[in-house]
């Protein structure tokens, strides 16, 4: 059986007054309740139909606890709910209410400025995993594990969770980068040191865990953590207390565990070069941030925004990315993904004559493209035209070929057979062409 919210008034008035308004027939994007006492292809097909129809978040609710069990709670999710509870007649309306309340508050922080200056791109690959970041960052303190090849944005992230953790008192963000911690000194870069506890240690000096009290610890390149450090942190991460190098008192500390790798740690794990345990512990949340190339819609708003901070330091405002170099930007390819990006933006602000738009003649000799890809290009712009001036697809390949065949004879000094080499057919075969344009 399925049941709408408003077959239950007393529930509905109850969301009303706490500011949860239930989606109505015309669809209205918000949240759904959806009653039933029975899982079965048919409830999970009305719910697979209403989510994708209405975009509304639909919150499916069994009206006993004998209605649910753990597969057919994932059932349900896999139809499209966001949510499955059982029904509890004292608490529902405020369970209902909590989840949308905590659903608004993350859109809220996806749409506000201070998400889109950390990071910028709003295609549905990013903001799925954005949005999930975002409410482990607000609601949570747990360890997050970002994975993602060189340049995707893994640091940048990391900033925009510790600033948007809501903790009273928020210490400060610590970075460590794994890959370049001496291994002799690894202990004291960790966990700090007494006077006298190795040889040059003169005064007590704090490490990373201290400063990162009450903060987060970035832990850069974790892939490169030596075996035996991750023994040793693993200790501190599950305990959350730590001693000295050369001390006896135990500290507590309490601070949220960010890492972040480009090297595939499941994988390692699998292979044993990287510890499960460990790898398990600094995972509670993984995010994977994806590259450039899964999402090339970011490019130009990404190329924008660098261009725009970069100009910003000579005053410079509302720049403008002219055709040729958005082009320009759009036919690369990215190995370094989003830093690569930046630092060619960057070039060419560099070069740019601080009025007007960015043009072809900032972008920097060495960064244009090879002479083959740029006569593939001028090809492209013609087709483009052609089309546009409504030529079909039969017209346009004669007039191609006409002109090829124009441009190697000239090339040639009409010389048939070196024409044809030039066009990779026979000399027969160029022969006939040119007899059929004769008749
Ligand atoms: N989505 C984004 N919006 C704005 N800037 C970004 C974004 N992603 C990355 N950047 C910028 O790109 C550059 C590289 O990003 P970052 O250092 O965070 O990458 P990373 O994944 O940590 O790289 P690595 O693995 O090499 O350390 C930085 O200058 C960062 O500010």
């Amino acid at each position: 059986m399925v049941r709408s919210s408003a077959t239950v008034p007393a529930v509905r008035e109850d969301l009303e007054r706490r500011g949860v308004h239930i989606v109505e027939d015309d669809g209205t994007p918000q949240v759904g309740l959806l009653l039933f006492d029975v899982v079965g292809p048919e409830l999970e097909a009305a719910l697979r139909e209403w989510s994708h129809a209405s975009g509304a978040r639909i919150i499916a609710i069994a009206l006993h606890a004998d209605a649910l069990s753990a597969g057919k709670t994932w059932r349900l999710l896999a139809a499209g709910a966001k949510e499955v509870v059982v029904w509890q007649p004292d608490d529902v309306a405020a369970v209902i209410a909590a989840r949308w309340e905590r659903w608004n508050e993350v859109d809220r922080l996806l749409e506000s400025p201070l998400v889109s200056s950390y990071v910028v791109g709003g295609s549905p690959v990013l903001r799925q995993v954005l949005r999930q970041i975002v409410e482990v960052a607000v609601f949570t303190t747990t360890s997050v594990l970002l994975l993602g090849e060189s340049g995707t944005g893994k640091e940048q992230v990391a900033r925009l969770i510790h600033s948007l953790d809501r903790r009273p008192d928020k210490g400060e963000l610590i970075t460590v980068d794994s890959a370049t911690i001496v291994p002799e000194l690894s202990g004291s870069e960790f966990f700090g040191h007494e006077r006298g506890a190795f040889t040059g240690a003169a005064s007590r000096r704090d490490g990373a865990f201290a400063l990162a009290h009450k903060g987060t610890l970035f832990l850069d390149e974790v892939g490169e953590l030596p075996e035996a450090l991750q023994a040793q942190l693993l200790r501190v991460v599950q305990e959350r207390t730590y001693k000295r190098v050369g001390g006896n008192q135990w500290f507590e500390i309490d601070f949220r565990l960010i890492s972040a790798t480009n090297r595939d740690l499941p994988a390692e794990v699998e292979r044993k070069g990287f510890r499960a345990d460990f790898f398990y512990r600094i995972g509670t949340w993984t995010f994977r941030l994806p590259p450039l190339r899964e999402r090339r819609e970011h490019i130009l708003p990404l190329a924008e925004h660098f261009a725009q901070l970069s100009l910003d330091k000579r005053e410079r405002r509302n720049v403008i990315l002219d055709e040729r170099v958005c082009e320009f930007l759009l036919r690369r390819d990215y190995p370094g993904n989003v830093r690569e990006l930046r630092q060619v933006v960057e070039r060419l602000c560099a070069r740019h004559v601080g009025v007007g738009p960015l043009t072809a003649g900032d972008i920097p000799p060495d960064d244009l493209p090879p002479a083959s890809e740029r006569a593939e290009q001028r090809l492209d712009s013609a087709v483009e035209e052609a089309v546009q001036r409504g030529f079909g697809l039969k017209e346009i390949s004669q007039v191609a070929r006409e002109a090829a065949i124009r441009a190697a004879l000239s090339a040639a000094a009409r010389n048939v057979p070196r024409a044809a080499k030039m066009l990779k057919v026979t000399d027969r075969a160029l022969q006939m062409e040119l007899a059929k344009r004769q008749d």
